[in-house]
């Protein structure tokens, strides 16, 4: 449903009420209450609630700049389409893991959707020691059943090309392409570390072969159109509860590598495994491994019963494709280590720890461990042995 052909302007919380009386039929005389809850770093999140009943919708609004950041940040308006498209795609092909997009309107540059306050912000939950038991599982089927539907490997060549032209996001892939992949391999302004971190900062810098590796990656995200992404698949992406799990913001999507998707999240679940202990941390290196395995079992099922490509029962061909998911997961997930501990956008897993030494220490370990899986992801062929590599960094 789209809602209006009116120009562009900024809501506030008394037109996001006039806005939803006309998107939603509550009875006559209710009163709504709206506040903004956005804790992101780009847009506006509109909670639009009737209290007597609880009932309640989401309207979220791309600003024409980061919030972040600021109006000296302009940012594309198209970004909010994107978002809303992704939903309603990924949803098709994992129902009941993305939130239900009632309209939308590219003029406006908003998303109306479920409201899912009911759960936690998984980034936010798992800080506060939660182990969501479903969330690798949902996630892992998640990421085979998008991924999969929208690849090669599934649709007709000419409704892959039309979806990739679709989803031409040049300016969020550029965000990811500096923040992620160029940055924090140099001395640049928009890197943020303690001071503390000054010498493990520069060893990076100063680490050709880790750098030769980080271009290589940063070349895959640029060229390879494999499937459509979700483009910033993090726990703060990711609502969840003991029994629920549902993926939100994908403003980033674009057509891009598989394992990009893939090696953000496990990254996200790594840094928790690296602010756990015992058998805290056990449970999220357990839904590492799981997360993987639901991935590829679902993936390997997709592609033996709906796969479309000719190719797919040459023997050691869909191995080879998911050994070149795994590898390149492995150094995503690196960069993304490395980007949360000493780039512009950092995690609360980290900056929250209050000890300033226990900090720096598990900052250090971050850094290191994303080193080791983007250098050593040729030689890590299971996820066991990422697992284990995890273990031996996390005395
Ligand atoms: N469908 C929703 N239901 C309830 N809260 C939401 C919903 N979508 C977003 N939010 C809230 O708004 C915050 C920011 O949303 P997000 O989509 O991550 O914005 P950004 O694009 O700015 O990162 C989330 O962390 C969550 O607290
Ligand atoms: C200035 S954009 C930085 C960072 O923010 C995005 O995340 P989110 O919108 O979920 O807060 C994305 O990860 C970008 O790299």
């Amino acid at each position: 449903m789209t809602i209006t052909t009116k120009q562009y302007e900024a809501l506030t919380e008394e037109t996001a009420i006039a806005l939803a009386r006309r998107l939603y039929p509550f009875p006559e005389g209710t009163e709504l209450v709206c506040r903004e809850i956005g804790d992101g770093n780009l847009n506006y999140v509109f909670q639009i609630k009737d209290p007597k009943s609880g009932k309640a919708l989401i309207i979220k609004q791309a600003l024409p700049y980061a919030k972040v950041v600021g109006e000296s940040w302009p940012l594309t308006l198209k970004r909010a389409a994107i978002e809303a498209n992704a939903l309603q795609k990924h949803g098709e092909f994992a129902p009941g893991l993305v939130p239900s997009v009632y309209a939308t309107d590219e003029e406006l540059a908003i998303t109306v959707m479920e409201d899912l306050s009911h759960l936690t912000i998984a980034r936010e939950g798992l800080i506060q020691g939660e182990t969501y038991p479903k969330l690798s599982e949902d996630i892992g089927e998640y990421l085979a059943r998008t991924l999969f539907h929208t690849s090669d490997f599934a649709l007709h060549p000419f409704e892959k090309k039309r979806l990739v032209a679709e989803y031409s996001n040049p300016e969020l892939c550029k965000i990811t392409e500096d923040l992620i992949f160029t940055d924090p391999f140099f001395n640049n302004d928009t890197n943020d570390y303690e001071p503390e971190l000054q010498g493990a900062v520069e060893a990076i810098w100063n680490n050709a072969p880790l750098k030769l590796e980080a271009a290589k990656l940063k070349f895959s995200f640029l060229t390879e159109a494999e499937a459509l992404l979700h483009g910033d698949l993090h726990t703060g992406s990711i609502f969840a509860s003991e029994s629920e799990t549902k993926v939100i913001d994908p403003e980033f999507a674009f057509y891009g590598p598989i394992g990009f998707d893939v090696g953000l999240f496990l990254a996200n679940l790594i840094v928790q495994s690296i602010t756990r202990s015992g058998e805290e941390r056990q449970v999220v290196l357990s839904h590492i491994e799981k997360t993987w395995d639901v991935f590829s079992a679902r993936f390997t099922q997709l592609w033996e019963q709906e796969g479309i490509e000719a190719f797919k029962e040459t023997a050691g061909y869909k191995e080879f494709v998911l050994e070149k998911i795994f590898r390149d997961t492995l150094g995503f997930a690196g960069c993304e280590l490395i980007r949360r501990t000493i780039g512009l956008a950092h995690v609360k897993d980290l900056d929250g720890i209050e000890n300033a030494e226990q900090r720096i220490r598990l900052k250090k370990q971050t850094l290191q461990t994303g080193e080791a899986l983007i250098l050593k992801r040729a030689e890590l062929t299971s996820i066991g042995a990422v697992t284990g590599l995890l273990e031996e960094l996390q005395p």
